[in-house]
């Protein structure tokens, strides 16, 4: 069988650079086209060697309909509206598109549902094995303590961050709030400054920090009286991620359309 031909989007980025990485080491895949957006002093650059890999040479575009005119998949790492216009053009080729970028929007989160009724499509604010083994930890942690335990989730990422809280923090405290039978939406503090009042309970609160060149930790406290629990991951090196949504990729090949995440391609889902 042959490879699974992908273009990588914002190639030149960290995780860009990474992913042109993994996919280099992994069997069954190929990279077929490197994208950065319109206007990048990177256009016309070999993404293989930005990444610091040898091989075939795949020189940076932002011809993304043409990319995506001879490939199996997307791998995008970007930005919510970059992600977005891939989503679309992605749709309309038939690719597969696997969206680890973070930050969306209530719309741009609603135009993914939508292109994913035409395209399959792997979306998760963290790709790694440990971040989604940890979400369904806290998923059966929060659905056996009561509202006796206040639920915090504390995340630290490196200075170049521009979301928050991250996808991850999202993500974890969607997976506490899908055990405690809530909804995130209707439950989250993201923030807290001045005379706030005192917690309430049953809130899922959001602490973000953000120095140096942290890849991403993240810790969810469930604090009770005189005793507290503590959950957490840290990432080490971008390649967790980058592993993951390149299996995620091989995944997603062939699947019929639809929206799935990463438990589904770690088979986690009923963990
Ligand atoms: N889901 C996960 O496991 C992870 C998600 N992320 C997310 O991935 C995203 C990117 O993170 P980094 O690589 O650290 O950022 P970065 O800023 O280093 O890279 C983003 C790249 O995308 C490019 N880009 C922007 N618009 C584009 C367009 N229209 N077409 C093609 N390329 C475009 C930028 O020029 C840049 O090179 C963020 O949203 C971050 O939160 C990061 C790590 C893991
Ligand atoms: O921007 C990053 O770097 C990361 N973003 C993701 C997030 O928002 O959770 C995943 C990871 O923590 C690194």
């Amino acid at each position: 069988m042959s490879d699974m031909r992908l273009i990588v989007a914002g190639a030149s980025g960290r995780m860009g650079r990474t992913l042109v990485r993994a996919i280099a080491e992994t069997k069954g895949v190929t990279l077929c086209g490197a994208l950065e957006q319109a206007g990048s002093p990177m256009i016309g650059r070999n993404a293989s060697d930005l990444a610091g890999v040898g091989g075939e040479d795949i020189l940076v575009t932002d011809d993304t309909e043409r990319l995506m005119s001879h490939a199996d998949g997307i791998i995008d790492f970007t930005a919510p509206h970059a992600t977005v216009d891939h989503a679309k053009l992605a749709a309309k080729a038939g690719i597969a598109h696997i969206i680890g970028t973070t930050g969306f929007s209530a719309d741009d989160e609603a135009a993914i549902v939508q292109a994913a009724k035409r395209a399959v499509i792997v979306k998760s604010g963290n790709m790694s094995l440990g971040v989604n083994l940890l979400a369904a930890l806290v998923k059966r942690v929060a659905k056996t303590l009561d509202e006796d335990f206040d639920i915090e989730v504390l995340e630290m990422h490196h200075n170049k961050k521009v979301d928050a809280p991250s996808g991850t923090a999202l993500l974890l405290g969607r997976a506490a709030a899908e055990g405690r039978g809530i909804s995130l939406d209707q439950r989250s503090v993201r923030s807290r400054d001045g005379h706030t009042g005192a917690r309430q309970a049953g809130d899922i609160g959001f602490a973000t920090l953000r120095g140096g060149t942290v890849v991403g930790d993240h810790t969810v406290i469930f604090a009770g009286t005189a005793e507290r629990i503590e959950l957490g991951h840290k990432a080490e090196d971008r390649m967790i991620f980058a592993r993951g949504a390149v299996k995620a990729a091989l995944w997603a090949n062939g699947k019929k359309p639809g929206l799935y995440s990463m438990a589904d391609v770690l088979g986690l889902t009923d963990f």
